[in-house]
């Protein structure tokens, strides 16, 4: 059995079935021992399945499976069918493969589990549909840094924005730690975090949605600007600033999430 936490050895695997690392599907496959151990142990306990997006070449999977977590894993390249079959050989893992983004995740049993290193390219979209359908009890994954310090951004930083706002409303986010290049085979041109999100088990507020991409939608605007453009009657618009006691030329990156939900509340009531 190859050790897949060996730049040589997954070098060899991939040339043994003619295979070479994707761009187009993100493919940067973990090797660092270390970092693969803190990844399986910050997703602990197994306490429901877990699901994979994206094995690559079995690195967490196996690691997972072998920690004895019940493993569904999802793989879009259809290539590595021939090494998963060879690297999961003996373990008792589900492997599906196909688009992540298609799969039916509103129908996983709640309680589920997400841990993977996720392609750069799908995260915020996969994360956020996870997150609505209010099944995952921990969601686990390695992102670009970026994206990660997007997630778990405080009101009047740089990074505050959209996606902060919806990881806010559900869940609870952690960035664990940074992951460098070399960590991975090829290594990727950006840092990697581990973000772990416990989520809150509130229900999808889509008024409340429609208001924060209002809101971000023009991010050089004034909130009230932002607002007032995308169709929310400008009257309105001020009145409730003005209740909540917010200056009118405010911008939405200095406001936090409570303040969104009672903007929505004042913005939703008929008067
Ligand atoms: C960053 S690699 C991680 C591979 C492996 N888990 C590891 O840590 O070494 C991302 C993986 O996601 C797969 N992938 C890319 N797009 C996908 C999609 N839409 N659905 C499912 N898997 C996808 C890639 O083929 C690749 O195996």
């Amino acid at each position: 059995m190859p050790k897949l936490t060996s730049p040589k050895e997954v070098r060899e695997l991939l040339q043994r079935h003619g295979l070479f690392a994707d761009k187009r599907f993100g493919q940067n496959f973990l090797v660092s021992e270390s970092h693969l151990t803190r990844i399986v142990e910050a997703a602990k306990p197994f306490t429901g399945p877990v699901y994979e997006v994206g094995p690559g070449l079995g690195v967490l999977t196996r690691a997972l499976a072998e920690a004895g977590a019940e493993v569904t894993a999802i793989e879009k390249d259809e290539r590595l069918r021939p090494v998963l079959e060879e690297t999961l050989k003996g373990l008792p893992v589900h492997l599906i493969f196909g688009d992540a983004l298609a799969y039916p995740w509103e129908e996983v049993p709640p309680g589920s589990l997400l841990v993977a290193n996720l392609p750069y390219h799908i995260a915020t979209p996969l994360v956020t549909r996870l997150l609505q359908t209010g099944r995952f009890a921990r969601l686990v994954f390695l992102v670009q840094k970026e994206v990660a310090e997007r997630m778990v951004a405080q009101p009047g930083t740089p990074q505050y924005g959209l996606l902060s706002l919806r990881v806010a409303y559900h869940a609870q986010a952690e960035k664990l730690f940074d992951l460098p290049p070399g960590a991975f085979f090829p290594p990727p041109k950006v840092v990697s975090s581990l973000v772990r999100l416990t989520p809150r088990k509130v229900p999808d507020d889509p008024a409340l949605f429609q208001l924060l991409e209002a809101a971000f939608s023009k991010r050089r605007k004034t909130l009230k600007n932002a607002l007032t453009a995308a169709g929310y009657p400008k009257e309105k618009v001020e009145e409730a600033l003005k209740r909540l006691g917010l200056p009118l030329d405010i911008r939405g990156e200095a406001l936090e999430l409570s303040h969104f939900q009672k903007l929505k509340d004042l913005l939703y009531t008929r008067v």
